[in-house]
């Protein structure tokens, strides 16, 4: 028997925190985002700079070479790890001690780096969100599942959803296999959509903000961004996850008057987060 939940306003309130005002960068949480390969640099960058915008005190990538001096001219802020290899991405480590990971958007699929994330998965225990081709190398090697820390988030759109729990022939059917994968591993699951749903075992989440005008590329990976700064900022995973859903959609409906559909894209999304803070406590 599963129990559906609103994310509206109200909703929100009830898990939203105002920083304290003697916060400082050292306290407001360290996120890493791990990502990119040749040509999907911009994937990571998005991520990244939502994850800032969002309001973790720092951000640090783990990316290709490839990446480097785009990273560091584009996001001046964000700080950067670089793997040895150029293009992709084939051993992951870092000296840094994040309060969460993202990893996935731009990542790849090629076998060096399927091999970096099972190195990886063997021996993290960060709260961890899970997007894009990092879910893709997922259902390439489903045993490793396994691996992922107790509430972890993965943010399926449904072709990454499908690849990870099989076909489904109804609505019905893709919530019923999508709980069930959830309360197996242990897992959160962003069902990315019109609308999105948070899967959380048998409680399922439906958020209620967003519109068409997020079907650009990128903002799902900006989602990842900003899921992973809240978890930085230690809210309990599923609260970071229905407090990321329902921000990545007030940017769309607060920027559609001025925007409409066609022309609002991902770094519109990450420019309209603020706006988005200060229309909760309205
Ligand atoms: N600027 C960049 O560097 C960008 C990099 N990206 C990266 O590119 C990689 C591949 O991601 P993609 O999602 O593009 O490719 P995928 O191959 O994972 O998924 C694309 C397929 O999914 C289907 N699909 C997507 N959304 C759907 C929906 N809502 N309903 C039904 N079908 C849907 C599409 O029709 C297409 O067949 C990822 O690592 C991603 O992070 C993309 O996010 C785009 C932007
Ligand atoms: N028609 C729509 N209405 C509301 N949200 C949408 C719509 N189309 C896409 N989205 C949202 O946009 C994001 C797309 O994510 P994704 O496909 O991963 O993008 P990308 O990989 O290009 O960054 C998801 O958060 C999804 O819920
Ligand atoms: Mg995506």
């Amino acid at each position: 028997m599963t129990n559906s939940i609103y994310i509206d306003q109200k909703e929100i309130l009830k898990r939203y925190k105002q920083p304290d005002k003697h916060t400082h960068k050292g306290i407001q949480g360290h996120a890493l985002i791990i990502g990119g390969s040749y040509g999907k640099i911009g994937a990571v960058s998005l991520s990244a700079k939502a994850c800032l915008k969002t309001g973790c005190g720092l951000v640090t990538v783990f990316i290709p070479k490839c990446g480097y001096t785009i990273l560091q001219t584009a996001i001046p802020e964000v700080m950067v790890l670089t793997d040895n290899q150029e293009k992709l991405i084939s051993n992951i480590t870092f000296d840094i001690t994040p309060q969460a990971i993202g990893i996935g958007p731009g990542l790849g699929q090629e076998i060096e780096t399927q091999k970096a994330l099972h190195q990886f998965l063997k021996t993290n225990k960060t709260p961890l969100v899970i997007d894009a081709d990092a879910l893709n190398i997922l259902s390439k090697n489903k045993e490793w599942v396994s691996l992922v820390p107790p509430k972890t988030i993965l943010t399926p759109h449904p072709k990454e959803l499908e690849r990870l729990i099989g076909k489904w022939h109804s609505e019905e059917e893709k919530i019923n296999n999508t709980i069930s994968f959830s309360k197996q591993h242990q897992v959160i699951i962003v069902m990315k959509g019109a609308p999105t749903q948070i899967i959380d075992g048998e409680t399922v989440y439906e958020n209620t903000t967003g519109n068409a005008a997020l079907a650009t590329a990128g903002s799902g990976d900006v989602l990842t961004g900003m899921i992973t700064s809240l978890v930085a900022q230690s809210y309990e995973p599923i609260n970071a996850a229905i407090l990321g859903v329902y921000l990545h959609g007030l940017t769309a409906d607060i920027a559609f008057p001025e925007m409409g559909y066609q022309s609002f894209i991902a770094s519109d999304v990450i420019a309209t987060i603020g706006k988005a803070f200060l229309s909760i406590t309205e």
